[in-house]
């Protein structure tokens, strides 16, 4: 039974799940999910390791549907449809929903083509156009500065935290509504994971982001909303703020002061 404060009661959703269950072949990984994301703003889901975090964020753009054996049962309403219903159109759906990853994984290929790659397959741009969207996403992602002399080079040839400033760009590039981000400062050094976390500040003024991370502190300080998960269930969900200085739950509490885990 999830704890959810009435603050998120009235605000505008952009993404409704409603008794989700997720299973691994025989073993359930999440179990009936009822929440919602809300639009333009950010979304953290935290808990211990194995809880669930990663497969409830992939159910949103059905990126599980790639592994045989993983299937979803129950409601995920997005722009006006159950996208666990069949017949979807999933290229459409992963173009709108976005996903980062927690490794940077630029393509092998220049800078500029890690960008145009995706837009190509959506859209056939000009070539001045296509310049300029590739700007655009680059300085999105707070990284035009750093890369415009570079747009030739290898996309794997950038520092890590520049190559997932790159992805989050690839992301942007598609124009898509919302953008799932699965630990992604993880594998980044302090001052890269700061210019990521103020990156998320900034595109949250035009996407609608879901942030899964370890991290308290980044939690605290990126997100809106937060989600607390324990062995597949969702335990406590509300405004950040309530979360951490006055949760609902006892295990809540005990998680994010460090008692558990
Ligand atoms: N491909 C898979 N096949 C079978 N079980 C899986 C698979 N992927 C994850 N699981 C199981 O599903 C549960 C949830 O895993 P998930 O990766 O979503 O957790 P998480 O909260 O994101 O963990 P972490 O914080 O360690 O990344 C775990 O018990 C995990 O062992």
């Amino acid at each position: 039974m999830t704890t959810q404060t009435s603050a998120t009661a009235d605000k505008k959703s952009t993404i409704e799940i409603s008794q989700l269950n997720f299973y691994y072949g025989g073993f359930q990984g999440l179990k009936n999910i009822n929440m919602n994301i809300f639009e333009g703003k950010v979304t953290a889901f935290i808990g211990p390791s194995g809880c669930g975090k990663s497969t409830l964020l992939r159910t949103f753009n059905r990126m599980y549907d790639l592994y045989p054996g993983q299937r979803a049962e129950g409601k995920i309403m997005y722009a006006g449809k159950n996208i666990l219903e069949p017949g979807q159109d999933l290229n459409m759906l992963r173009a709108k929903v976005g996903m980062v990853f927690q490794k940077p994984t630029p393509f092998p290929m220049s800078v500029y083509d890690n960008i145009a790659f995706g837009i190509r397959l959506y859209e056939n741009l000009p070539k001045g156009e296509m310049d300029e969207r590739v700007e655009w996403a680059l300085n999105k992602a707070a990284l035009w500065g750093e890369v415009k002399d570079k747009l030739n080079k290898s996309g794997l040839s950038l520092s890590g935290g520049q190559q997932q400033r790159l992805c989050i760009a690839r992301g942007v590039a598609v124009k898509p509504e919302v953008l799932l981000l699965d630990e992604p400062t993880s594998a980044l050094d302090p001052i890269s994971t700061a210019k990521v976390e103020e990156l998320i500040g900034e595109l949250k003024n035009d996407y609608t982001i879901a942030i899964v991370t370890h991290n308290m502190q980044q939690a605290a300080r990126c997100s809106d909303y937060t989600a607390y998960m324990y062995l597949g269930e969702l335990m406590e969900f509300g405004e950040t703020d309530q979360i951490f200085m006055n949760p609902a739950r006892k295990e809540t509490q005990d998680y994010i002061t460090g008692r558990f885990g």
